[in-house]
């Protein structure tokens, strides 16, 4: 590790974040936040309720993968909304809107270059690597509830992760705690106004953010698809669902849900 690493003031995050969030809890080590957002959330927990681990051991990842932490490299953060007033069809836009408050955050913490690989992956640097990663799971319990949950390198990235780095490796800061702040922040205002906006992305700047911060847009991408079929084009566009507008060379145009983008070169 690059820096020594200060561990989490519990007490300033709560004191920076008081109004933004119902609750905010931090434990000293746990398997997944996810996991246990989407416990307590069964269990009735508050809309707006934040889980931070200082320690994150077993952390989820999309698409059935991993989220690699090691002691002190960075944040593990899960958020419970729930969205009252929104249309569940448009709470698709909620791992985009994460990613975009994640891009504000770095953007405001360091000067490196930016964006995001659609859906939420959140590059930095001059040759763009991993810095944050999102996985957002619902629960399934009556009241509609979304777990989004975050995880950024700040301190250092994985060592056996090549396509990674941090925050502090790209000459951002490395105290965990105001990076924390910082996302916490800009998450609650997006979330806050897309939710008074019930969702539409296209009534609040959000869509049109989205679109300035995805780095993906304008590019030659291939798309692994879930089932693992393979599609490639251009990236044109993110629909009113999120979903990624691709244009493929036989001049067909398609709407792609969830996978994973490899970006090839940016489009004539
Ligand atoms: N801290 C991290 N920083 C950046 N990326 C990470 C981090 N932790 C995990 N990843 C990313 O998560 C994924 C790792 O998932 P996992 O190890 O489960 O599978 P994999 O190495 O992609 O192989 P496979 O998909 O075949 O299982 C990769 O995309 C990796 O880049
Ligand atoms: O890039 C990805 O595949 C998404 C990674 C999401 C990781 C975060 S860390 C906090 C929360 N708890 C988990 O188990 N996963 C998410």
């Amino acid at each position: 590790m690059e820096r020594t690493a200060q561990p989490l003031d519990a007490d300033v995050l709560r004191t920076s974040l008081v109004g933004l969030w119902a609750q905010v809890d931090v434990v000293e080590r746990t398997g997944s936040t996810n996991a246990d957002l989407l416990a307590a959330a069964a269990a009735g927990a508050p809309d707006r309720s934040v889980l931070v681990a200082e320690h994150q051991e077993a952390g989820r990842g999309r698409l059935a993968r991993t989220w690699v932490a090691p002691p002190g490299s960075g944040i593990t953060v899960s958020i419970l909304l729930r969205p009252t007033g929104v249309p569940p069809s448009r709470f698709s836009w909620l791992p985009l809107l994460a990613g975009l408050a994640a891009l504000d955050a770095v953007r405001e913490l360091t000067s490196a270059p930016a964006g995001l690989k659609w859906p939420n992956d959140l590059l930095l640097g001059a040759e763009p690597r991993k810095v944050a990663g999102i996985l957002a799971e619902v629960g399934d319990h009556g009241r509609p509830a979304v777990v989004v949950g975050i995880g950024m390198n700040v301190v250092a990235s994985p060592p056996d992760q090549p396509g990674a780095t941090s925050l502090a490796a790209e000459g951002g800061p490395a105290d965990r705690t105001a990076v924390l702040v910082a996302l916490l922040t800009h998450l609650s205002r997006r979330e806050a106004e897309w939710r008074d906006a019930r969702g539409d992305p296209d009534a609040t700047r959000l869509r049109a953010d989205y679109r300035a911060g995805c780095a993906s847009l304008g590019s030659e991408v291939r798309v692994e698809l879930p089932g693992g079929a393979v599609l490639t084009g251009i990236a044109e566009d993110v629909d009113r669902d999120g979903r990624l507008l691709l244009l493929d060379r036989a001049g067909h145009r398609r709407a792609v849900a969830a996978g994973d983008v490899v970006h090839l070169r940016k489009a004539d």
